[in-house]
């Protein structure tokens, strides 16, 4: 496959596309970029990096960036972006709501993690509810987001969860379909090693993480 994915050694927004490319049985290089590197000022990648920012993802000689266009790309390679246009444009709708959620919890994480997590995680249930409601609506929630095959949003989901769960072990206990959802992705068998595995976990969820 020769895909090779530029990131900081942590999972963050990077984790959703290895999450995906170890799903679909892909391998791909991890090109670990240190952060004293990156804003040195001398960094050769960051000053390629069409928005300044990474992940950065390799497939051959094609680049791109924005870590959901790079979710969306391998979606439509390994068929995981929707049988027809209208449920792409579902998986595409609410692929936008777990990035909605990730942008409020890098919010919390990066500046308001001392004074604003308490009143975050009491208000995380009216987030996780649409989500909940979400899962009801399809298949009563033993399957994935949406349809009845898993695609690139599921992992992204999969991914935002699993910070949640960090952040607060409990945050799923009063969602049944996310809780059993979280245990039924996570099982796949691929999946289940990679989550297994030191790569995975010697890396912190966040730059704010301790590894
Ligand atoms: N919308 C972009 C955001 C990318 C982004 O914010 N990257 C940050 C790192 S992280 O927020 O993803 O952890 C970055 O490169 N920061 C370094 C910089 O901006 O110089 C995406 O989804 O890829």
């Amino acid at each position: 496959s020769g895909y090779k994915l530029s990131y900081f050694p942590v999972r963050a927004r990077a984790e959703p596309i290895r999450l995906l490319l170890a799903d679909q049985g892909a391998s791909w290089t991890d090109e670990e970029v240190q952060m004293a590197d990156w804003f040195s000022g001398k960094s050769e990648i960051k000053k390629t990096a069409v928005f300044g920012q990474l992940p950065k993802f390799q497939h051959g000689d094609f680049v791109l960036y924005q870590s959901n266009s790079i979710l969306r790309y391998l979606g439509r390679i390994y068929g995981i972006s929707g049988s027809n246009n209208q449920e792409s444009a579902l998986i595409d709708m609410v692929n936008d709501g777990v990035e909605d959620l990730r942008l409020k919890y890098g919010r919390l994480i990066f500046f308001e993690y001392e004074t604003g997590k308490e009143k975050y995680i009491k208000d995380l249930p009216n987030q996780l509810s649409a989500f909940e409601r979400i899962l009801s609506n399809n298949s009563n929630g033993t399957k994935f987001l949406v349809g009845d095959k898993i695609s690139y949003a599921d992992y992204n989901f999969l991914d935002i969860l699993h910070c949640h769960i960090d952040l607060d072990p409990k945050c799923l206990t009063s969602f049944p379909l996310l809780s059993a959802y979280v245990e039924r992705i996570a099982s796949r068998p691929k999946l289940s090693e990679y989550l297994k595995s030191e790569k995975r976990n010697k890396r912190p969820i966040t730059p704010k993480h301790k590894s």
